[in-house]
């Protein structure tokens, strides 16, 4: 592959869907993705779920003062802005909510239908109760964030996102056709099809994970707990759906790693959690993906254009060089309170190294 570039230079990436949890583990992340990115959504689903503004606030004081923690320890400046998101349950206030977002305290708010993810036991029951505060958001411009997944114990893992798109989404969105909406994580063909076949105001993120892998990477000799996340791996065709997607050029794709830390011992367990760490890998496993698709002149538009262009902010004015040398992945990372993190792709070089280009 003579024509690939060896370096490639772009506009600074954001990660439109990040988990960066709390106190040490939180210590432990967040300067992870503030090395490559420069901006994130922060998901809200905590142990204590952040459900108004007050704790959005509050829990982005505690990242900021982390990243400050890690600056004072290692001299490593940056300039890491978290976009802060509200937890929405069966009893959110609607004009709580759209307040909020008008004082620019929150961005979005995030629906975890109950039950259906990590810490998602105080989600929505029932998405028909919550319709004043959709249709609020609507008026108001909020985007939605959605973790699609019908969680009915009846309905196969692997089909929930379709069914979910099919019971909640498509009457959703023709009943509010102005809402904005992200399908966070989409790992379906039926998800590709339901955001392009949209109107403008839906728009979707995808993950490495996802563009990389199918399900059989979750059972590759034995079983692999560091490969399972939700919504689950899904199938080759799927895959190639989503890759197609993510390279396509349409703006409605867009970088969302879902980076979701849990200790080693968490994922290596009788009834391991979801959810995968892979904010040291992401952007390098993202330009692998798009060079291997033959679309490396796409990959800034969907790292840093697009993402912002949904949002209405503005893309950011600082960049990054990507080197075509390689990059080793930690075997473990320590957090800081005692505990190991694995990686995603622990121990393996990467193609892409990520240097910094400000
Ligand atoms: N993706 C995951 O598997 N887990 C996420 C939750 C989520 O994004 O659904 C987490 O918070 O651990
Ligand atoms: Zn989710
Ligand atoms: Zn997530």
């Amino acid at each position: 592959m003579s024509d690939v570039p060896m370096t490639l230079r772009m506009r600074r990436p954001d990660d439109w869907h990040l988990h960066l949890r709390d106190g040490p583990m939180l210590d432990t992340v967040v300067p992870w993705s503030a090395r490559h990115f420069r901006r994130a959504i922060v998901m809200p689903n905590l142990a204590r779920p952040v459900c108004d503004a007050r704790a959005a606030a509050a829990y982005r004081h505690r990242i900021l003062d982390a990243l400050a923690r890690h600056r004072a320890r290692t001299g490593i400046a940056d300039t890491f802005e978290p976009l802060m998101t509200v937890y929405l349950t069966d009893d959110t206030d609607p004009r709580a909510l759209v307040d909020a977002f008008r004082h620019g305290t929150v961005c979005a708010a995030k629906l975890y239908p109950a039950h259906a993810t990590t810490n998602a036991a105080h989600g929505v029951r029932d998405v028909a109760r919550i319709m004043p505060v959709l249709a609020a958001m609507a008026d108001a411009g909020m985007p939605l964030l959605v973790h699609a997944e019908a969680t009915a114990p009846s309905i196969d893992v692997f089909d929930r996102e379709a069914v979910f798109i099919d019971q909640v989404l498509v009457p959703l969105v023709a009943r509010l056709p102005g809402l904005k909406l992200v399908v966070e994580h989409i790992t379906t063909r039926e998800g590709v099809e339901f955001v392009v076949s949209a109107a403008a105001t839906v728009a979707a993120t995808l993950t490495p994970q996802h563009l990389l892998y199918n399900r059989n990477a979750m059972f590759q000799g034995g079983l692999r707990p560091h490969h399972y996340c939700l919504p689950v791996l899904k199938r080759e065709d799927h895959r190639r759906a989503l890759r197609r997607a993510a390279t396509s050029g349409n703006p409605k794709f867009f970088l969302g790693t879902d980076s979701a830390p849990h200790t080693r011992q968490a994922k290596e367990s009788a009834c391991g959690c979801a959810g995968i760490f892979n904010a040291p890998s992401a952007l390098s496993t993202y330009a692998q993906v798009f060079e291997e698709e033959g679309a490396l002149d796409r990959l800034e538009a969907f790292c840093s254009l697009n993402g912002p262009a949904f949002y209405g902010l503005a893309p950011n004015a600082g960049h990054v060089t990507l080197v075509r040398d390689g990059e080793r992945v930690p075997e473990t990372i320590d957090t800081a309170d005692g505990g190991v993190l694995t990686p995603f792709r622990a121990g393996e070089t990467l193609d892409w190294r990520v240097l910094d280009d400000a």
